[in-house]
């Protein structure tokens, strides 16, 4: 039996997991979280959507211009709000960078022009991007030091639709700044800090999976092969190759098979490959809130105690040391904000962010600072940037509370499908939903060689539970369709890398790729697995719903259940379509979604919105 319980899910915060025989109180330098509960089956998506009838933006995607906004908008209604614009807050944008040049870093535009191809120009978040968060030469940190908090360090939101581009927006200036203002390697605090003994990166990712989080580090070390810096991924990934030793494994409390489980501890050292004179540190973190916390507190800092016997045996058995130091922390971003922001995480991803905060001085919320400001207004001493595809109305009271003067770089299409994304509903015909699916795959595959296409299309299939995902991939397999069927606990994704979706995900292409002193044996570098012994059919739940970049091979989403509401729709949806590709999004079922929105009507009206809004960029 593994020593520690399964994750639900990895979308849901380990509280459910931390369950062990014998365990020790280990108090945290803040207040303690409430005794956490077993989480039920995670509900990132939520069901405050609006009106059925109510679809965005559908008033303002008529209008000629302006084709992009920023706006400092209050946001007022879940989906909607986005696409209401004030016409006294709107700001019509003007000198757009309609390339990738200056004022990026020379090294940073071949890079991007390497991973993308030398004719690709910026998508609109990422010119939105670059224009407001690319500081032009003249300013600079110096300048910014002597000011108060809120003009010294931004905090911005970055929203558009699925696939098209979020990570790139908001990775170029952020390893733009960072390597701005890198100080000299051979200054002395640039040496102490390569040879610290804790890892002190200057800038962090939180993503909300493992999967994400790998990835996103993959693209971007695919944009400092010139402008050299370190990115890392909380992973075992990270790891050495050979395997840790049984002490070590046991006071992680996991074992060879418990990294089985999908327990975030399985990946959660930081390591290089070997003790360069890079040692441990990096430039650039990305991992998700839960494990950085532990790197943060020392794994095991959220134990409760079982026995109060001999408590100090116990600490030394399952209390590690911190392993990151947060000091210097200038960036933070957060991807997938609705989701890191959602109930299910908030209480993490704010304790990740109060952690940050402190280290840095200022003890959040009632620095002496924020006096005259309004209650609860949170005023981080970071550059603070999220990032997401949709704004449920959750997020946009926590917005309005927290951050009113966020700045907002959005996209008219947001809360749009991609506008290369066909849509279909197959309403119930053999009573059978397995069978149906199965015939529905065997189509995609005639269409294909009907087509003269020497490889068969991907498809992926999005069930709302793991019980349902097994049983389909049972009877597929039976059918004689090999598929990948992939729930939380699935035993692939213990291997702390993505290869597990190797043939699915788009690999990062790098044709210059250098020889990187600071590589590691990161999932961008496995080599990807030939298609004939790659499964076509990926099976799963929402888990590999967001934010991840899947290849354009993958031209099929399949719904076998009605997605929960809108948000849950979008994100599966975008999973094809992505970057302009063609994709078919294909809902199975009786059509009403959870929360009686109509799936005949959620998929005219994306494609109405699509069509009114062809041709604004
Ligand atoms: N300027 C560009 N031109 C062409 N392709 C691009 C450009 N920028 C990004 N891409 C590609 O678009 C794809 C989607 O990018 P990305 O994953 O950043 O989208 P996203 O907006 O974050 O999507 P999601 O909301 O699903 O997370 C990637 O394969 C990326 O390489």
């Amino acid at each position: 039996m593994p020593a520690r319980k399964r994750l639900v899910d990895n979308l849901t915060p380990k509280v459910a997991s931390r369950q062990q025989p014998r365990r020790v109180e280990v108090a945290p330098r803040r207040p303690s979280p409430p005794k956490r509960q077993p989480t039920p089956e995670p509900k990132f998506v939520r069901d405050d959507l609006p009106h059925p009838g109510e679809q965005p933006g559908t008033s303002d995607s008529s209008k000629p211009s302006p084709s992009l906004v920023l706006r400092r908008a209050r946001l007022r209604h879940s989906l909607e709000d986005e696409l209401q614009l004030s016409p006294k807050r709107l700001q019509p944008i003007k000198d757009l960078p309609r390339s990738f040049g200056p004022p990026l870093l020379r090294g940073l535009v071949e890079s991007v022009r390497d991973v993308l191809g030398p004719s690709a120009v910026p998508t609109p978040i990422q010119s939105l991007a670059i224009k407001h968060l690319v500081p032009d030469s003249k300013t600079s940190n110096v300048h910014r030091s002597g000011l108060p908090s809120h003009q010294r360090w931004h905090q911005c939101l970055l929203a558009s639709e699925t696939g098209s581009g979020k990570s790139f927006a908001y990775l170029l200036p952020l390893l733009h700044n960072l390597k701005r203002t890198e100080m000299p390697h051979n200054s002395p605090h640039r040496q102490a800090q390569l040879h610290s003994h804790l890892p002190s990166p200057r800038g962090l990712i939180i993503a909300p999976t493992h999967e994400l989080s790998r990835q996103l580090t993959s693209f971007a070390k695919s944009l400092t092969h010139i402008e050299k810096l370190r990115v890392r991924c909380a992973s075992r990934a990270n790891l050495p190759n050979t395997s840790r030793s049984s002490t070590a494994s046991k006071m992680s409390g996991d074992t060879t098979s418990a990294g089985a489980d999908g327990d975030a501890s399985a990946e959660f050292e930081v390591r290089p490959p070997r003790e360069t004179e890079y040692g441990r540190n990096a430039d650039l973190l990305v991992g998700t809130p839960m494990k950085l916390l532990d790197m943060v507190r020392g794994y095991g800092w959220d134990r409760q105690p079982e026995t109060q016997a001999d408590p100090s045996e116990e600490q030394s058995f399952f209390k590690r040391e911190p392993e990151l130091n947060l000091e210097k922390i200038e960036y933070v971003v957060v991807d997938e904000a609705d989701v890191l922001f959602d109930p299910d995480f908030l209480e993490y991803t704010q304790m990740l962010l109060s952690d940050i905060s402190e280290a840095r001085g200022r003890v959040l919320p009632e620095s002496p600072e924020d006096r005259g400001v309004r209650p609860g207004v949170l005023m981080y001493p970071f550059h603070f940037i999220m990032t997401t595809a949709t704004i449920p109305a959750s997020l946009a009271s926590y917005l309005d509370t927290h951050h009113p003067n966020l700045i907002r770089l959005a996209s008219p299409k947001l809360h749009q499908l991609p506008s290369s994304l066909k849509t279909e509903h197959v309403g119930p015909s053999t009573g059978n939903r397995n069978s149906d699916v199965e015939k529905r795959i065997r189509r995609v595959w005639d269409e294909d060689a009907h087509q003269g296409r020497s490889e068969k299309s991907k498809v992926l299939v999005f069930c709302n539970r793991s019980t349902k995902v097994e049983e389909l991939g049972k009877y597929l397999e039976e059918k004689g369709i090999p598929n990948l069927a992939l729930t939380s606990t699935s035993e692939a994704r213990s291997i702390g890398s993505n290869r597990h979706l190797a043939g699915f995900l788009k690999p990062q292409v790098s044709s210059k790729k250098q020889k990187d002193p600071m590589a590691t044996s990161s999932d961008s570098e496995h080599p990807v697995a030939k298609p004939k012994e790659t499964p076509n059919v990926l099976i799963t739940t929402s888990l590999l719903s967001r934010g991840l970049d899947f290849s354009p091979s993958l031209t099929h989403v399949f719904m076998l259940d009605e997605p929960r509401n809108q948000i849950d729709f979008l994100h599966r949806a975008g999973r094809t379509g992505r970057a302009g590709e063609q994709g078919t999004v294909v809902v199975f079922g009786k059509g009403k979604m959870r929360g009686s929105v109509d799936v005949e009507r959620t998929l005219q009206n994306s494609k109405r919105d699509f069509k009114s809004s062809r041709g604004r960029y």
